[in-house]
């Protein structure tokens, strides 16, 4: 270094040596504070990310919260000039030091310094004696490119006295030997990863800039489609007005947005060089890559110094994983590369993605492999792909993907071939699209009668049997399904090794729909094992999950959960975490979770089958929506449900679902239209409602199914009509041993007999589904009957026949009854005598209370008061006479000193929230 530093008079623009002020809505992230805090060790702190992930502000904040003095130097393209790096760098360390670096100071200006080194020296000696921590924070560092600078900070680095502390905040990784810097362990990094808002703090952040409620499963989508992009998710807040608009902008990220992608321009478009763009634009098509993978796209020799130089240029690319072998794009950028790559004629895109296609099943990566052979529309290749692993894609529950590689298949292709046949007819079953199955096998079945001898054309009748089976089980046929069933697994099957295990677990199926539970278990446990011999991951995974079915419909909430634990694990050992089914396994997690009223566990259980089921499209939501409104409503938020049940009811009509998702889904519409009071919804609902034969209700479904008319019918005060149908589900359940269903039907008997003032019938109800709880370990399904159910079980506590198990969960559900909060602000509780018992028993009640009670039909209507009815109507509701009416109110107002209805409702009201907790 030679130069002469003495810059003379310089004006110094003081922001760029002070720390940027903090944005609206500034978002505080402790959990940086390690990294600033524990610098004494390691004295350099690396920020690193591309763009607008939030560095400098993540710098600042942290600093300013923590208290920690700092010397902050923003950096600009001109700073790359020693002279004036060298004199910004000075005054922003004597500013934080208060004049700490005066001597230096005056050195730079009078005499000046040979070298930035001589400089530094001088810096570091006058600093040797300021003794409290100091960081010095030089951001935006990618802007400077001077190599003398590199070696001064790079001398700094090795001489850092005790107290000072180095933070570079860059987009690129600075040359000043990172690598050695890691290997010594003598940095620690912050990179877009870290930075990356999370899941939480993207809802706190939008809490406070956004005027209206989104959901928890908006903002996860949004943090997984901008992967937690900070810039994004503030386009997004500033751009979005309603609730609406915000899911609409979500979901067009997928598609791509004008603003983000003139964001990228500027960012990249004008400093590129031709090879890096050819570069950009060839990789895009890839979900991932390495040096080996971009050499063959780019069809170039030296895939490593392509890659090294793309990784240099400080874009939204990241590690896949530790290793730093594999990289990726950010998924926005990637859709930007992608939209430019469609924007031009330069590349054909079809070679591009045969290369890639070529590139992925030389490394033996099938699934990529057939997206880029779908992607460049090559049956030649699609077919290649299927024939060596077609059937490894349908073991593992790849449907989606098998279905486009299939469509892109002449159909004389499928039919000639049976195990394509089987393959299509399987995806054609799982997307429920049965006519189709039909179709596919019969053509097969033509086409092959000629040219197939007996034996094989049996063993392909016998394989073709297994599909039949399932699609009449899903039909609910099942005498069908089960003879089809046994039929399949007599053969030994040579197209697709799972057709038997396939069999295996209709025929569970089939026994679990008709009632046989024990049988049905017996029948999952044996397909498990099989699956499992045939390491058929879809397999065992669906038989677990139905063990865990049957494990529920017998009551035994604990062993169904269990159940799933193993494939929890199962799915882990073989790293399934991302395949379709794992939806299901959540799914039925979730519903557990909801029944024991572990509501968050429910919705992070749902959040996380929506993130599952994201590619497959939102008609598979309904059931993760059902149980997100379940969630809202039992935690009282009425917009958010409804929401919910918006949505559910569109797809409703929109798609065509087994009973077992409609008869759930309906369940949860039903439970929000009596919580709103939405009686023309309900009367709807039973004219066009599934139909019903609760003598034949064998399964959960069909039980879930009646119960929801019967509860329909009770929302609308058809009393005599549910009881009978109640009745008859009870009967059926006892029967079978459906014991989640039996506890159900209690709760919903009691509830109505306690309706109709029938106190003792409600009590036994009560008590026989306290104790099916014992091993349900229900709670769900009791507090969906709202604060009614407090009086309920004060009622029967009041007793004195409870005990044990019992009298404790009724105890607390009472106390769960009384956290709840109500949909409506309005308390509607009924009143009971050990209600009326323990309102008077309190400390807190009004003196005229005890010294003037009121008889039971008074307080009876002072409740039907405050719950807004009339004089006629309360008549009509205790089927006496409006003038009987009249004389008990005007007694009622006499013992209380009141001469107003409003003053009637205040005292209503002061006295049940005393019960129900609000
Ligand atoms: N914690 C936060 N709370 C609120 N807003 C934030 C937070 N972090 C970042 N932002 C906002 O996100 C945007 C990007 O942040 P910032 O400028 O700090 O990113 P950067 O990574 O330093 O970007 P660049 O590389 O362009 O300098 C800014 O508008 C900033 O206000």
């Amino acid at each position: 270094m030679t130069t002469t530093l003495k810059p003379g008079p310089l004006t110094f623009i003081s922001a760029k040596i002070t720390a940027p002020e903090a944005p609206p809505a500034l978002l505080p992230r402790e959990r940086f504070t390690d990294g600033l805090q524990d610098l004494d060790a390691v004295k350099l702190l690396l920020v690193h990310a591309p763009a607008g992930y939030g560095k400098t502000t993540t710098v600042a904040e942290r600093l300013d919260a923590l208290n920690l003095a700092a010397a902050w130097y923003r950096l600009e393209a001109s700073d790359n000039q020693l002279s004036q790096f060298g004199g910004y760098l000075v005054h922003s360390l004597d500013r934080a030091t208060a004049g700490g670096c005066a001597a230096t100071l005056n050195t730079l200006q009078t005499a000046g310094f040979d070298s930035l080194e001589a400089l530094l020296t001088s810096l570091l000696a006058e600093l040797e004696s300021w003794d409290s921590p100091l960081m010095l924070v030089l951001d935006d560092y990618h802007l400077i490119d001077n190599p003398d600078i590199h070696g001064a900070l790079r001398f700094l680095l090795r001489h850092l006295p005790a107290s000072l502390r180095l933070v570079l905040v860059t987009r690129t990784l600075p040359p000043i030997g990172v690598a050695q810097l890691r290997m010594q362990g003598r940095m620690t990094e912050i990179t877009s990863r870290d930075l990356a808002f999370a899941a939480d703090e993207a809802q706190a952040y939008l809490e406070r800039r956004l005027p209206f409620e989104v959901s928890r499963e908006s903002i996860e989508r949004a943090v997984r489609r901008v992967e937690g992009w900070i810039s994004a998710l503030q386009l997004l807040s500033a751009s979005a007005a309603t609730s609406t608009d915000f899911n609409e902008f979500v979901d067009q990220l997928e598609v791509g947005n004008q603003h983000i992608f003139d964001y990228f321009d500027e960012l990249v478009g004008q400093t590129l060089t031709d090879q890096q763009r050819r570069f950009l634009l060839r990789t895009s098509i890839l979900d991932r890559f390495n040096a080996g993978l971009v050499m063959r796209v780019m069809d170039d020799t030296d895939g490593q110094a392509l890659l090294s130089s793309l990784l240099s240029m400080g874009l939204f690319i990241a590690p896949v994983d530790a290793s730093a072998l594999w990289f990726r794009y950010q998924p926005l950028f990637s859709v930007y590369l992608r939209h430019l790559l469609t924007c031009t004629t330069e590349e054909n895109r079809r070679e591009l993605h045969q290369r890639a296609a070529d590139a992925w099943l030389e490394l033996d990566h099938a699934e990529e492999a057939a997206r880029h052979a779908v992607a460049a529309d090559d049956p030649d290749r699609i077919n290649q792909v299927l024939r060596l692993h077609g059937r490894k894609f349908f073991t593992e529950g790849q449907f989606s993907l098998l279905q486009r590689c299939l469509d892109a298949l002449a159909q004389d292709q499928i039919a000639e071939d049976p195990t394509l046949t089987l393959l299509r007819a399987w995806v054609a079953q799982g997307q429920y699209r049965f006519d189709e199955v039909e179709n596919w096998l019969s053509a097969a079945e033509t086409r092959l009668q000629a040219s197939l001898s007996e034996d094989t054309q049996k063993a392909v009748h016998g394989e073709f049997s297994a599909i039949r089976a399932q699609v009449a089980m899903n039909y609910g046929d099942g005498d069908r399904a089960l003879a089809l069933a046994r039929e399949a697994i007599e053969q030994e099957a040579r197209y697709l090794p799972t057709s038997r295990v396939a069999a295996a677990s209709v025929i569970g199926e089939a026994l679990f729909v008709r009632g046989e539970l024990e049988e049905a278990m017996a029948r999952m446990q044996d397909t498990e094992h099989l699956a499992r011999a045939h390491q058929a991951h879809q397999n065992v995974l669906w038989a677990l999950c139905q063990q865990s079915e049957i494990s529920v419909a017998m009551g035994l909430l604990q062993k169904a959960y269990n159940v799933q634990e193993r494939a929890f694990q199962y799915a882990e050992e073989n790293q399934l975490n991302h395949l379709p089914i794992l939806e299901f396994l959540f799914r039925i997690r979730s519903q557990i979770m909801w029944e024991w009223h572990h509501l968050e566990s429910a919705e992070r259980c749902a959040l996380q089958g929506i993130e599952i089921l994201e590619a497959q499209g939102e008609r598979w939501y309904v059931q993760s929506y059902t149980t997100l409104a379940k969630v809202a409503q039992a935690r009282g938020r009425q917009s958010l449900c409804a929401d919910y049940i918006g949505k559910i009811q569109k797809m409703l009509a929109a798609g065509d679902y087994h009973l077992d998702w409609v008869a759930n889904a309906h369940a949860t519409m039903l439970s929000y239209w009596d919580a709103v009071r939405d009686q023309e919804a309900i009367q709807r609902w039973l004219t066009v409602a599934p139909e019903c034969d609760p003598d034949a209700a064998t399964n959960h479904f069909y039980q879930c199914n009646g119960r929801n008319r019967a509860r329909a019918l009770m929302s609308l005060g058809r009393w005599a009509d549910a009881q009978p149908l109640l009745e008859s589900l009870v009967r059926v359940a006892r029967q079978l041993g459906l014991n989640t269903d039996l506890n159900r039907n209690h709760i919903s008997l009691a509830y109505l007999y306690w309706q109709q003032e029938q106190r003792e019938p409600a009590l036994a109800q009560l008590t026989q589904a306290l104790e099916l709880a014992s091993t349900t370990g229900a709670v769900g399904s009791f507090l969906r009957l709202g604060k009614v159910l407090i009086v309920m079980l004060k009622a029967l506590i009041n007793e004195g026949t409870l005990a044990g198990m019992e009298l404790q969960r009724a105890e607390r559900l009472i106390q769960l009854a009384q956290q709840q909060r109500d949909f409506s602000r309005a308390i509607r509780i009924s009143l009971d005598e050990a209600i009326i018992q323990d309102i008077i028993d309190r400390p807190d009640v009004p003196e005229l209370i005890r010294t003037s009670p009121l008889t039971r039909r008074e307080w009876q209507i002072l409740s039907l008061i405050h719950a807004g009815l009339s004089n006629d109507q309360i008549a009509e509701h205790l089927k006496v006479a409006s003038t009987t009416v009249k004389t008990h109110i005007r007694s009622l107002y006499q013992k209380q000193n009141i001469s107003h209805r409003s003053e009637a409702i205040e005292l209503a009201k002061d006295l049940l929230s005393k019960i129900q907790g609000e």
